[in-house]
């Protein structure tokens, strides 16, 4: 255990030390198959005549923070929902810790999605109940521990996201970077070893993502685990990536570590990374 401060609330808090960012300090991104936690193989997705994913491939490290990036409606949410077992491919496969999502039965597909959590865009919180009882929603939902342990997990959750002295508070009552927290202090309740991010900066002005991006930082560090985000924000990816992940048109144009993406020399690459209007990607 170590001390931190917790820059929310001035108090100096207990964490666990740091998990590894990466799985080795000498690994290039050329990992072998038994480091990913889930595995995009060749899926394709067509809705209606509209071919959305078309042969993605994409894996995903443990113990890293892979950003996904992308044009708008080039599939990162339908991504998402794949690898959440939301919807299945019309071909290839979507695999979590090695087992493919669509070879289990419903139950083991339920039991697996116990070890995601999801922030949502807006937070996706409950109007009716105080940041609290949104913490601790999944825990009395899906566990049966006492509310001794609730109070103490949902207040160390709250406490690594600042929200520690508004948890009385309703979702309308605090900013849309504090239910985002809230949002994040949920989706960590049930000790998840997977983390998805659909937008998280989404709504936000620059301070509030650039704390967003610090809490996702220091909760990755305490927890581990795989983080996916989805964003359009590059600052974002630039902080917080450990791995990079471009898609357009359904299909993986670039993959690798963050570094290695924001020197890459391809046209494509460069041009979204950059944010320029000239380049292969136009307007289609
Ligand atoms: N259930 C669905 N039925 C029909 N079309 C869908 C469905 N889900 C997604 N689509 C379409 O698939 C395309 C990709 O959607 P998706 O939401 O994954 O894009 P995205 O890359 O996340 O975009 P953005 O960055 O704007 O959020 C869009 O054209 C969307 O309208």
């Amino acid at each position: 255990m170590t001390s931190i401060l917790d820059k929310f609330s001035g108090n100096r808090i207990e964490v666990n030390e740091p998990a590894p960012r990466h799985l080795d300090p000498s690994d290039t991104g050329e990992a072998t198959p038994a480091s990913y936690s889930m595995e995009v193989k060749e899926v394709h997705k067509t809705f209606g005549s509209f071919k959305v994913l078309q042969g993605l491939n994409l894996n995903f490290q443990d113990n890293a923070i892979t950003t996904v990036l992308g044009p708008s409606g080039t599939g990162k949410s339908v991504l998402i929902k794949h690898l959440v077992g939301l919807l299945e491919p019309d071909a290839g496969e979507v695999a979590i810790f090695g087992q493919d999502l669509w070879s289990m039965t419903e139950q083991e597909r339920y039991d697996v999605r116990k070890k995601m959590g999801v922030l949502f865009q807006d937070g996706a919180l409950f109007g009716s109940m105080n940041l609290f009882d949104n913490t601790a929603f999944p825990l009395r939902k899906h566990t049966d521990k006492h509310e001794d342990e609730i109070q103490d997990i949902v207040t160390r959750r709250l406490t690594e996201v600042g929200l520690e002295r508004s948890w009385h508070k309703y979702p309308n009552e605090v900013s849309g970077g504090m239910r985002k927290r809230a949002g994040f202090a949920r989706a960590m309740v049930m000790e998840p070893r997977i983390v998805f991010f659909d937008e998280p900066d989404s709504g936000l002005d620059p301070v509030r993502t650039s704390l967003l991006n610090d809490v996702i930082l220091e909760m990755h560090a305490e927890h581990g685990g795989t983080y996916l985000l989805v964003t359009h924000d590059i600052r974002t990816a630039r902080k917080v990536s450990d791995y990079v992940g471009l898609i357009w048109k359904g299909k993986t144009v670039h993959y690798g570590p963050a570094e290695e993406a924001f020197e890459h020399d391809d046209p494509f690459v460069r041009q979204f990374l950059s944010g320029e209007s000239a380049g292969p990607l136009g307007m289609d």
